[in-house]
């Protein structure tokens, strides 16, 4: 298992947003050394902008020969101009792995001279507090160096999966890499729905916050599968089943709906592609 000081060269990070800053971050508690971290974005947000600035990453350099891994972390939109102006920084041992949603092994090679690495990875948010989950496939060119530098580089926000399959990336970007957004609308419902009920409203928005946040802990430390969990809560002819009762309706309940939003953003990651 290959560790951020293995890595043979620089890390050039180019889309330092959302998602490339809370992984900068992460690399860099665990270790990276900022003279090996360089940023390629023309206006990082602030919080991301302070953290190059206070630990002296270089921000836009345009030279110091070819990074050991380019990391592309801009929005799928703006990859075709983004990768046709930074392909001529990577050399023929640059590793090259993308967060992007939807773009394609086969896309991002096409910016690439032929042999290059390519890893195709799809992150999530928890990321920013080294608890995300990222799904990566890597193309025929990665070597086990490479695939462990990679890991490594994922690792530092949270779990990682690997598939060999392509095609399981635009359902894991359903799952995994949407999926905290499902949660917080959860929060969010949860907290409307107890407001309409009578609850003043800022007190139905701590009681869903911490509900949602409390339940995932509890799934995450007892380790029990979520099923049981559910089990545990609902009482014969109680509270919780009458609610589950709609909840789980064959129909018009959790299921159907979140089915039918994964298969939405699947099919919008597949779209996502050209
Ligand atoms: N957010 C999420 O939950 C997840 C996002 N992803 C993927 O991560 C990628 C980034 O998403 P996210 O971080 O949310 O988006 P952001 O918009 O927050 O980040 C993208 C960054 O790239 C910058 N940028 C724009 N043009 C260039 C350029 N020419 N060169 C270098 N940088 C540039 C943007 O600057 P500016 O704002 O000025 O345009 C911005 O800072 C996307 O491809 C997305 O699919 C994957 C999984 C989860
Ligand atoms: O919404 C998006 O397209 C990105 C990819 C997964 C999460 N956010």
């Amino acid at each position: 298992m290959a560790t951020l000081s293995d890595i043979p060269g620089r890390v050039l990070l180019v889309g330092a947003g959302k998602m490339g800053g809370a992984m900068l971050e992460g690399w860099l508690g665990l270790g990276l050394d900022p003279a090996m971290a360089a940023v390629i974005d023309p206006g990082p947000p602030p919080e991301v902008a302070a953290m190059i600035e206070a630990r002296g990453i270089a921000l836009n350099p345009l030279n110091g020969g070819p990074p050991a891994v380019m990391l592309v972390a801009v929005k799928p939109q703006v990859a075709p101009d983004v990768l046709a102006r930074v392909a001529p920084l990577a050399g023929p041992h640059t590793l090259v792995v993308s967060v992007m949603a939807g773009r394609t092994l086969g896309f991002l090679e096409s910016f690439f001279a032929p042999a290059t690495a390519v890893v195709r990875s799809i992150p999530n948010t928890p990321a920013a507090i080294g608890r995300g989950v990222t799904v990566a496939v890597p193309n025929a060119e990665v070597t086990p160096e490479q695939m462990a530098i990679a890991d490594a580089l994922l690792r530092a926000t949270g779990g990682v999966e690997w598939v060999e399959d392509e095609a399981l990336i635009d359902v894991a970007t359903a799952v995994s890499g949407s999926g905290p957004a499902y949660v917080f609308l959860l929060a969010e419902a949860l907290a409307a729905a107890g407001a309409e009920a009578g609850l003043p409203a800022d007190m139905a928005g701590r009681l869903a916050q911490a509900t949602v946040a409390g339940a995932g802990e509890l799934m995450l430390r007892t380790g029990i599968d979520p099923a049981q969990l559910r089990r545990n809560v609902t009482s014969p002819n109680g509270t919780t089943a009458a609610a589950l009762a709609v909840l789980m309706d064959e129909e018009k309940g959790f299921g159907p709906l979140l089915a039918e939003a994964v298969a939405a953003a699947a099919r919008r990651s597949r779209e996502l592609a050209s």
